[in-house]
């Protein structure tokens, strides 16, 4: 496990520890259950992506994102809402919107204020660690959750997986290589993403989802995660069959995150 993932994760264990101190997991797990019906009820992540795939477009899960480790500060003027509805308006498929506070300066306030400004689903993107993660997702309106195979074992993706589909969340889980892949491949979840960026060196290099594709089953939906910056990127893995792509930079550091996506996926 690469240091800054080992560093994200040991913060992440003390914020469940503080959250549960501060309300338990069955008033928490209550509120998320409500959610289920009502305004804030799942929007089916997945299959907004498998609409747009069938109607022969790029799927594109656009991230909100202020900063990040490898990256710093990618956006001064960030307003979750207004990037949100921008999104919605030039054809993004989902949402993808960190909620970590410590490494990318996200909140769950820009999650809720998201997800409100518009009408796509979208993925709480965090690093899940603890079913107490889960709940919390769906109480603040997520409609997916992330599973990271470098940081989980395969019990735990399980316990997560089924603890986000009893609240109706849909789950994309993240690999890097083929250990990882073998372990995401024995959840029942479609949406498999491959992360190209190598968080060690933080290098990042399509390759690697066009290595890792040959491995995933047709019945799973690749997404393909950062390094998307330019519409060759685009090109290449559409030429390859990957449809579904997760992008923040690209977007972030744009002027109008919502045309930089026509520009890209168009
Ligand atoms: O981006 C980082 O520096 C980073 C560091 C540690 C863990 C995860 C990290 N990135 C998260 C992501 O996977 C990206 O936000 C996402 O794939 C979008 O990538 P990009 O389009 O390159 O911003």
């Amino acid at each position: 496990m690469s240091d800054i993932l080992k560093k994200i994760l040991a913060v992440k264990a003390e914020e469940v520890a503080r959250a549960r101190a501060q309300r338990d997991l069955i008033s928490l797990r209550a509120e998320a259950q409500e959610q289920a019906h009502g305004a804030n009820k799942p929007r089916g992540f997945t299959q907004v992506i498998r609409n747009k795939i069938a109607a022969g477009q790029a799927a594109v899960i656009a991230e909100i994102k202020k900063a990040s480790p490898s990256k710093g500060v990618l956006r001064e003027h960030f307003v979750p809402a207004e990037i949100a509805q921008n999104y919605a308006e030039h054809g993004a498929a989902c949402l993808s919107v960190l909620t970590d506070e410590q490494f990318f300066q996200g909140a769950p306030a820009y999650l809720q204020e998201a997800r409100a400004a518009c009408n796509l689903p979208a993925l709480r993107k965090d690093f899940m660690v603890d079913e107490y993660q889960v709940y919390q997702a769906r109480a603040w309106g997520a409609d997916c959750i992330l599973l990271i195979a470098a940081a989980l074992d395969l019990a735990q993706m399980r316990d997560l997986e089924a603890c986000a589909h009893e609240l109706g969340m849909d789950v994309l889980v993240e690999v890097h290589d083929g250990v990882e892949l073998e372990q995401a491949l024995q959840l029942t979840t479609p949406l498999v993403g491959i992360n190209n960026r190598n968080l060690r060196t933080f290098e990042v290099s399509l390759d690697v989802t066009l290595g890792l594709l040959r491995e995933i089953p047709a019945d799973r939906i690749v997404v393909t995660e950062s390094g998307i910056l330019a519409p060759p990127d685009v090109q290449r893995m559409r030429a390859a069959n990957v449809h579904t792509f997760l992008v923040g930079e690209a977007f972030m550091r744009a002027v109008n995150p919502g045309e930089e996506l026509a520009r890209l996926f168009t």
